[in-house]
């Protein structure tokens, strides 16, 4: 069967090859694994809470309505890091394609976690669609202003985990000539290196990637991962290396840095406002392509 739903989770498989297929979480609508021809794609700790008592860590978790934690925003600023959207549970809304297998998960202020929106109590309405094609995965998602009166001011992003052979061996490329706020650093700057490479915890936010930019993961000069944006300008590349994994409870096995890179695309350097009664959307494509080196326009 192409769509199976449990209690807690959602499976699609792919009616041409059943070992492509994904797995989606009911809590946080969080994609916790994704195999495309049998072979997993996204890192996963093998100290992930999958149930429903902490964000899970690894996947596919959301990031909304605020990024990070906003220490100045008077709305904001009251939630914790990354929002509610990873910590509540979602409605499973059905399949709304049979292929590719398509399905869609709902969240809105009453399903959401009610810590949270003691917090938070702005009217909005969330739709994740995702789409398991033969050879990628679409995550796309839809919000609603639902307010008559108030505009509605959020950050979205995907905090995708890619499972990697060896970050020491691994580069980002296409980001070369992109701003950059290094979060760890507190500056802002022009990335002039050819491509990202990793000696240590990297923490940065390029700023305006333009949207036809390409960001592939490529580990000893071999693709391994592409990710495309649709409306989501920005894009975080992190990875906590040693002292900071080693700081996560549910960061397992400690060496799993190693194996890991998260590449988020979202809108997240400034926030998006939607009138009263207004929808945005916006979406990320991964998929496995071939090497494609863009020049700096
Ligand atoms: O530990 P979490 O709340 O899941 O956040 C994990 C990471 O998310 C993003 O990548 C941020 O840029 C990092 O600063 C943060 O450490």
């Amino acid at each position: 069967m192409a769509i199976e739903e449990t209690e807690t989770q959602v499976i699609l498989s792919h009616p041409s090859d059943s070992s492509t297929n994904v797995t989606i979480l009911k809590y946080g609508a969080t994609v916790f694994s994704w195999k495309l021809y049998g072979q997993e794609q996204l890192w996963l700790s093998t100290a992930a809470k999958l149930d429903g008592s902490k964000p899970v860590r690894g996947g596919i978790p959301l990031v909304f309505p605020v990024f990070g934690k906003n220490e100045s925003d008077p709305l904001l600023s009251k939630l914790p890091q990354h929002g509610l959207a990873r910590n509540s549970t979602w409605e499973f809304l059905g399949q709304v394609k049979s292929n590719p297998p398509t399905v869609q998960f709902g969240l809105n202020p009453k399903l959401s976690n009610p810590e949270m929106t003691k917090l938070w109590s702005e009217d909005f309405n969330l739709i994740l669609t995702v789409e398991l094609g033969s050879d990628y995965l679409k995550t796309e998602i839809e919000v609603e202003n639902l307010s008559s009166s108030k505009e509605l001011k959020f950050n979205w992003l995907f905090h995708t985990y890619l499972k990697i052979p060896d970050i020491e061996d691994t580069m980002i490329s296409n980001l070369v000539g992109m701003k950059l706020y290094d979060q760890l650093l507190k500056e802002s700057f022009v990335d002039k290196h050819p491509c990202v490479t990793f000696h240590g915890e990297k923490d940065v936010i390029y700023q305006n990637v333009e949207a036809d930019r390409v960001i592939q993961v490529v580990n000893q000069g071999k693709p391994v991962h592409t990710v495309k944006r649709v409306n989501l300008p920005d894009s975080v590349v992190w990875n906590p290396w040693i002292e900071k994994s080693g700081g996560m409870g549910d960061f397992e096995p400690k060496t799993g840095y190693k194996e890991m890179v998260c590449v988020e695309p979202g809108h997240v350097h400034d926030f998006v406002v939607l009138s009263p009664g207004e929808k945005w959307t916006a979406a990320q494509i991964l998929s496995k392509d071939e090497l494609k080196y863009q020049a700096i326009q």
